[in-house]
């Protein structure tokens, strides 16, 4: 009984008093929440907290706190319930002995300076994740501090009332964790604050302006993790960047809707989530009709040959070479501008610039810029120059002309002549002077109108259906393949995998709009990803940036995307890489039965290790055909065992529809979901499995009939995505074991 532990009045009191404290704090907020906050600011300007060397910005945003009671009262209210998770017994070098209550924000007694939590993103907060006890070191900025760490404790604290606690060494097994895993899916991710483990804490504060990239094994916390960097990130570098630079892409709606509540609950707010897709879209202000990006993969499962024709040209069009006939394109297009320079800028007769020193701007150095923003840059040069000669053009012509007429005027005897010339040239001066104002203003637009602007899908499009261009840009490629590539785009369809070169020719010629140049990007099942994606959105961002989580394991659409990680690497040199190989969603028995897939795979990967967490045996029912009765009974007896949200993962979207008919026609409550769907747990939701990638449930019925899955490179993928979604219960029903690859 936790109430007999010697400690536990002084825990309860001191729960209390935090819980007091922040009643306090809120009261005093609402009263006059702006002159209270300024007060706060203003005492705590010459306080040194925690960390000697933090500055007074630091201090601010530690005070989380006081910001939360600004903006956000809900949240405020949900921390009052929950105000820490655990504490740490520390002490600095020189300095007494302190307990650090961890929460998910900081508050700082406002007279005291006392930290009465602290944010669980601070530097000293990671000698909490760090798993040793003893001496340990932490961060703040580039700085090393050392400490001692006597002893970690951790505390259940449920609507402001203390549950249990308990201290944590490295014998005593991860309670919390081991409760936090057992919880039921309500099919929405959730925070891991509490339990984030030492590999994981790694990760989630590995160097924060360099780019990471993960191998992570199938429910190692990767999507988790992703949206604790995020946290962290903005935590730490919340003074240089603001949450709209921030981007999240994930892979479709259905899982931006997944993950969408974790991020307020970390404290993350207005970061851009949307998937690769409609990114370039609204980046570009392109609008295309895409393929389903699914088609072809679903084509690839039905179809029976799973051998891909050696050229083929959704992966052409995402390899590094395709970026390469790219660039020879652009080149094209850009000498063809340079030549437009030949012609010299003139007002009437009068040379204002020459076009070779324009060429040169053009061609050298403004060659960093987009081409249409160098021929902007251009255009304001000419302006410039015009603007300043167009006075001397004036005056000196003026001058000419007061000359040519003092000359007619002392130049004849004859008074006829001397009027007659006189007359013209002060007519013809008349004539020209305006008509030379006129063309003053207009000499820029009459330059610059050669260069037409691009539009860059036209352009694309041109280039996808040019043999002649094609010829001369893809001079590697055989006549058969150059000739494959046209007749494949002789009718106008867009897919996912031409997103990448449209970004990549928008942002080389257009340059992309500051509202949409994301300065920090996270990506979430990278391994979907081709590397031009990748690069396209490296170098039209201009930063490298990137958090990259994956699993190859999972990479079923490899006709088109990533297979190795290598070449990411290459891309990315400042990458740190890093690999997950505990599981924290299936228990053994289900990862058993997963890893049995996963050791057929060619990818090399080593077997997942599932953290100690037992549950049922996976059960195989056979049934030669769909049967909804037989479904049925399973549902009920999984929604009997108390669990909330259960998945029936088919092979294909077909399949899926079809079985979801027949369930509803045997009165079964499911529901098919597509990539627009909403998430609920009231139904026996079901789905093909590419669909379920990334998602959980609490239990999962693997079902195939007519197409078995095949000892192929796409089939084990597809049939390891659908075993590693169960977190605590699977069955796996069709006609054979077989059918299953088991
Ligand atoms: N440290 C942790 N404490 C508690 N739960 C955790 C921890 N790490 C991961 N989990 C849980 O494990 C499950 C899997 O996490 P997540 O979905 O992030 O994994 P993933 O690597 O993205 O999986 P997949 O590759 O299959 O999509 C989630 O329910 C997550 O909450």
């Amino acid at each position: 009984m936790i109430t007999s532990h010697p400690e536990y009045p002084k825990e309860v009191e001191r729960l209390a008093y935090t819980i007091r404290y922040m009643e306090d704090i809120l009261r005093k907020s609402q009263e006059d929440l702006q002159s209270a906050n300024i007060k706060i600011q203003e005492s705590m300007a010459n306080v040194e907290y925690l960390d000697s060397s933090d500055s007074f910005i630091n201090i601010l945003t530690n005070s989380r706190f006081f910001e939360l009671a600004r903006t956000q009262k809900e949240s405020l209210e949900a921390v009052k319930q929950k105000p820490y998770f655990a504490r740490i017994h520390f002490q600095r070098p020189n300095e007494a002995e302190e307990f650090l209550y961890i929460g998910k924000t900081s508050l700082i007694h406002n007279e005291t300076f006392e930290p009465i939590i602290v944010d669980w993103r601070s530097p000293v907060a990671n000698v909490y994740y760090d798993g040793r006890l003893g001496d340990v070191t932490y961060r703040v900025r580039e700085e090393e501090y050392s400490g001692h760490l006597f002893a970690k404790r951790q505390y259940k604290i449920e609507d402001g009332n203390l549950v249990s606690f308990q201290d944590v060494d490295l014998t005593t097994n991860d309670d919390l964790l081991q409760e936090a895993l057992s919880g039921k899916a309500d099919v929405r991710l959730t925070e891991i604050v509490a339990t984030i483990q030492q590999e994981q804490n790694e990760i989630i504060r590995a160097h924060l302006r360099q780019p990471i990239l993960v191998q992570g094994a199938a429910g190692s916390g990767k999507t988790t993790i992703a949206l604790h960097r995020i946290s962290y990130f903005l935590y730490t570098m919340g003074e240089h960047f603001n949450p709209e630079q921030l981007m999240i892409l994930a892979p479709n709606k259905l899982f931006i809707d997944y993950i969408g509540e974790v991020l307020p609950e970390l404290g993350v707010e207005r970061i851009c989530q949307t998937t690769f897709a409609e990114y370039v879209q609204n980046a570009t202000g392109i609008k295309l009709k895409l393929q389903d990006p699914n088609e072809q993969l679903e084509q690839l499962i039905e179809g029976n040959d799973h051998t891909l024709p050696s050229f083929n040209i959704p992966k052409i069009k995402g390899s590094l070479q395709y970026k390469e006939l790219l660039d020879r394109l652009i080149k094209m297009h850009e000498m063809k501008l340079a030549a437009l320079f030949d012609e010299d800028v003139y007002i009437e007769k009068y040379k204002i610039m020459r076009g070779s020193h324009l060429k040169k701007l053009f061609l050298f150095e403004f060659s960093y810029m987009p081409i249409e923003k160098r021929l902007e840059r251009i255009k304001k040069v000419i302006q410039t120059e015009v603007k300043r000669k167009a006075k001397s053009v004036l005056s000196s012509l003026n001058a000419r002309y007061e000359e040519m007429i003092g000359k007619a005027l002392n130049g004849f005897r004859d008074p006829d002549k001397r009027r007659e010339y006189v007359t013209k040239f002060i007519d013809e001066r008349d004539a020209r002077i305006p008509q030379i104002k006129t063309e003053i203003k207009s000499t820029v637009s009459t330059y610059m109108r050669r260069f037409e602007k691009v539009k860059i899908k036209t352009m694309y499009r041109t280039f996808l259906t040019d043999r002649l261009a094609l010829r001369e840009l893809a001079p590697e490629w055989s006549f058969e393949e150059q000739e494959r590539f046209i007749q494949a785009h002789t009718k106008e369809k867009w897919a996912l995998e031409d997103l990448a070169a449209l970004f990549y020719l928008h942002a080389q010629i257009k340059g992309i709009k500051e509202e949409w140049k994301m300065r920090v990007l996270f990506i979430d099942e990278v391994q979907d990803y081709s590397l031009f994606q990748l690069a396209a959105l490296k170098s039209g961002l201009e930063t490298d940036m990137f958090t990259l989580v994956g699993d190859l394991a999972q990479g079923i659409h490899s006709y088109r995307s990533l297979t190795e990680w290598d070449s990411v690497l290459k891309l990315f040199p400042r990458a740190n890489f890093f690999t997950l190989q505990k599981s924290y969603r299936t228990t053994i028995e289900i990862m058993e039965v997963a890893n049995q897939i996963l050791a057929k795979m060619n990818e090399n990967l080593p077997l997942v290790e599932p953290v100690v967490r037992h549950g049922k045996s996976p059960s195989f029912v056979q049934s030669e055909t769909f049967n909804p009765k037989q479904i049925k009974e399973i549902y009920e007896s999984l929604k009997q065992n108390g669990h909330h949200s259960v998945a029936l993962i088919c092979k294909t979207s077909n399949e899926a529809a079809f079985f979801t008919e027949m369930l509803l026609n045997h009165d079964i409550d499911a529901e098919v979901l597509t990539e627009t769907s909403e998430l609920g747990t009231s139904k026996l939701l079901v789905l093909p499995s590419h669909l379920a990638k990334g998602l959980e449930f609490d239990a999962v019925i693997v079902a195939a009939f007519s197409i078995p899955y095949a000892d192929t490179v796409i089939d084990r993928k597809l049939l390891y995505v659908a075993l590693t979604r169960a977190m605590h219960e699977l069955y796996i029903v069709g006609p054979t074991k077989k059918a299953f690859l088991l």
